[in-house]
Formats: C-alpha cells, structure tokens, sequence
C-alpha cells in the first residue's frame, strides 16, 4: 500500500466505531527482551534508559516488531517513568529487578518536584523518536503514543519501586491525602503536556496505562483512576480533536462498565480477567474494545492458543475490536508463537 489516507489505517477505522471483517493486532511490549534483535540494539544502548533517550536507537527497536509481524500499530518506545524523572524524581533500573525511583513520603518530598512548564527538557528526544517514526513507518501502520494513568505513576514514585499491593501509595493516600492528591494533580497535568507534544510530533493514537487501576476500589476508583482519565481525556479532546485515546484501566473489573462514556476514551483495553464474552455485552456496546489474549499462550502455544484466539475474535466480532493481548508479552514468549497468534487473527 503506498496511500497515506487515514482509511487504510485498519487501527484508526477501529477506533473510529467500523467494524472490520479481520481485527487489526499489535500487542504490548511488543518491542521488547523476547526478541533476539531488541536485546542486540539494548545491548548497543548499554542500558534501558540510554535506549529510551536515544531517538535512533528507541526508533529501531520501536520498527522491529513492524518489520517482523507487520502489526497494525507501532508503540512509541519509552516507558511510562520518563515522565517522573522528567518532573525531577531520580530514576533507575535494576538489571533482574525493575525500577527504583527516589520516594514521595510528604509534602517536603513533592515540594522539591520540577513544575509541569520543565518536563520538556527531559523528555525531547522523546519526541524526537516520534519524528523519526512519522517518518519511517509504513503507510498503512499506525503510531501509538503513551503515558502512564496517574494512579500507576504515583504509585512507583511513592513506593520509590514496584510493588506487589501498591501498599505504600494506599498508605500515603489515607494518612496524607492533600500530598497525594497534589501528586495525583502534578502527575496529571505533567501528563496532558507529555502525550500533547506527543500528538504534535506525530503520534496518532495516544494510550493510558493505569497497570495497578485494580487496586483501587469503589471511591477510590471514581476518584483516581477515572476522574484524571476523564480530565486527560477532555483536555486532550479539546486540543488535539479527533486523536483517539485507548483506556487502560487494568484489572478494573466491573469498573470497566461505561468506562469509554465516562471519561471520553475511544477505546477501552481489557486484561484477561474478564471473559471476551462478558466484555462484548458489556463494555464493547459503548464502543471499541483492544485485547484480550492472556500472554502466557506467547509462552505455551499449542492447540490453546489458536483456541483462545479464534474464541476472542468471534467473542468480538459483531462490534469494533483491535486484536491484543491482557497485559504485556513476557520475556520468555517464543517469537514463533507471537506468529502463529497473527496467523489465526488473519486468516482464520
Ligand atoms: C508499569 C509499566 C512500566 N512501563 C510500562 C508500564 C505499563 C504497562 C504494564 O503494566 O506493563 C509501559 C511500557 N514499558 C515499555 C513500553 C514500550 C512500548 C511497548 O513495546 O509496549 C511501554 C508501553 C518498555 C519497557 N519497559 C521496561 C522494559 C524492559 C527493560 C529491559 O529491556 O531490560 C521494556 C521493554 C522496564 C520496566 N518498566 C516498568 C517496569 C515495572 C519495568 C520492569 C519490568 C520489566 O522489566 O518488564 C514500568
């Protein structure tokens, strides 16, 4: 295909509410430790962080899942802590372990944050990798930026690194809840900024990764996870209209129900802990949904996984659906089975 008309883009007519005879795939961290080309160029980077910082080399391994699989979509190749270290916290990796950030605790620790006005300084190679994509994707691939909810970021700069309950955030949210919701406000604002310079660079799409949004109940959920997706949302809409936004609110269960109308999300991301079927009746009735393949079947394969595919596109297939996967692909998948999940997408 050598047209650049936005019809041939299979992800953005998705989004748009067509229903389409095959869902177009792409998968999270699709650019990513289980393929041997992304761990050659990380290796060339020397370490994560100078990967995401160099536009050439975050734009190549963004290009090699494309070059490979021929996904509908590329996501931009960053990570959602750029944006915390951008606002001033200190941020590494752990080689086996994962990210360490310096913690938010109280009010002094907020205090010592960058303003929202700075991130920029940070974050333009970012949007330098953007550039360069607009540029060297195929025509018919469409290019996803991303951030992080404002519930997940807060929770790796309180706790200061992952964690399994998000115990710490809970902690600073009940004990000290004008420090936290000022977090929450910072975090927002920061990432209106981040995914609008995104969108100016040449992202088409943008995605909420809100990982721990399971973690929050009732209220809280209302509170923190959809009212700064819908303020995102709608500031987004107002300066950037007709950009779509995909929803993330991972593990939200019930809350997934009238997520896309509350907050303005074009499409909502579902985990596989809610069945395809479920979801088609409940939330895909307000519009596109992506997902939502478990990402073991990238380790296991086999007859379960043709199974489980060919079970979701049928679940999904009287509405608007992008084909992905529950959650990120693992860096123990087998390359052979991302293909063979492809294979039963498009052809059956
Ligand atoms: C929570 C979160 C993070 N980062 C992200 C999330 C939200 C999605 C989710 O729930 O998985 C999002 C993310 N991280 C990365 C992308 C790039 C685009 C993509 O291919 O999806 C995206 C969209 C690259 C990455 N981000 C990271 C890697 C692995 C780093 C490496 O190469 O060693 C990649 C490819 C590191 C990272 N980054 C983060 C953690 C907890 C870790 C360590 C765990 C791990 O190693 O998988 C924070």
């Amino acid at each position: 295909m050598t047209s650049t008309s936005p019809r041939d883009k299979t992800i953005l007519r998705a989004l748009q509410g067509e229903v389409l005879p095959t869902p177009p795939i792409w998968m999270m961290r699709q650019a990513g430790r289980y393929l041997p080309e992304y761990r050659a160029t990380r290796a060339k980077a020397g370490d994560f962080l100078s990967l995401c910082y160099t536009p050439e080399l975050a734009a190549e391994v963004t290009l090699q899942p494309i070059r490979r699989y021929g996904f509908d979509a590329a996501i931009l190749f960053a990570d959602i802590l750029l944006l915390p270290q951008a606002l001033g916290a200190d941020l590494w990796f752990v080689t086996g372990e994962g990210p360490r950030l310096s913690t938010v605790t109280g009010a002094a620790d907020l205090a010592r944050l960058k303003p929202v006005a700075e991130i920029d300084a940070v974050l333009n190679p970012v949007y330098e990798t953007v550039r360069i994509l607009s540029r060297e994707l195929p025509a018919e691939t469409t290019l996803i930026g991303f951030a992080g909810a404002p519930w997940t970021v807060a929770t790796y700069m309180i706790a200061g690194r992952g964690t399994p309950d998000q115990a710490p955030a809970h902690r600073l949210k009940d004990e000290d809840r004008p420090t936290f919701e000022a977090l929450i406000d910072l975090i927002t604002r920061g990432t209106i900024e981040y995914l609008s310079a995104q969108i100016q660079a040449g992202a088409e799409v943008v995605k909420l990764f809100d990982s721990w949004a399971g973690s929050l109940r009732g209220a809280d959920f209302q509170r923190y996870a959809l009212e700064p997706a819908r303020q995102i949302i709608t500031e987004l809409k107002q300066r950037h209209p007709g950009v779509p936004v995909i929803a993330f609110p991972r593990e939200a269960g019930q809350g997934y129900v009238g997520f896309a109308r509350a907050t303005g999300a074009d499409c909502v991301a579902l985990d596989n802990s809610v069945t395809p079927e479920w979801a088609a009746e409940h939330v895909q009735v307000d519009g596109c949904v992506q997902g939502n393949l478990a990402s073991r079947h990238m380790v296991t394969g086999g007859e379960a996984l043709d199974e489980e595919t060919r079970r979701i596109v049928r679940a999904f297939s009287k509405g608007p659906h992008i084909f992905n996967l529950g959650h990120g692909i693992t860096p123990d998948a087998d390359p052979g089975n991302v293909q063979r999940m492809i294979d039963v997408v498009r052809g059956g």
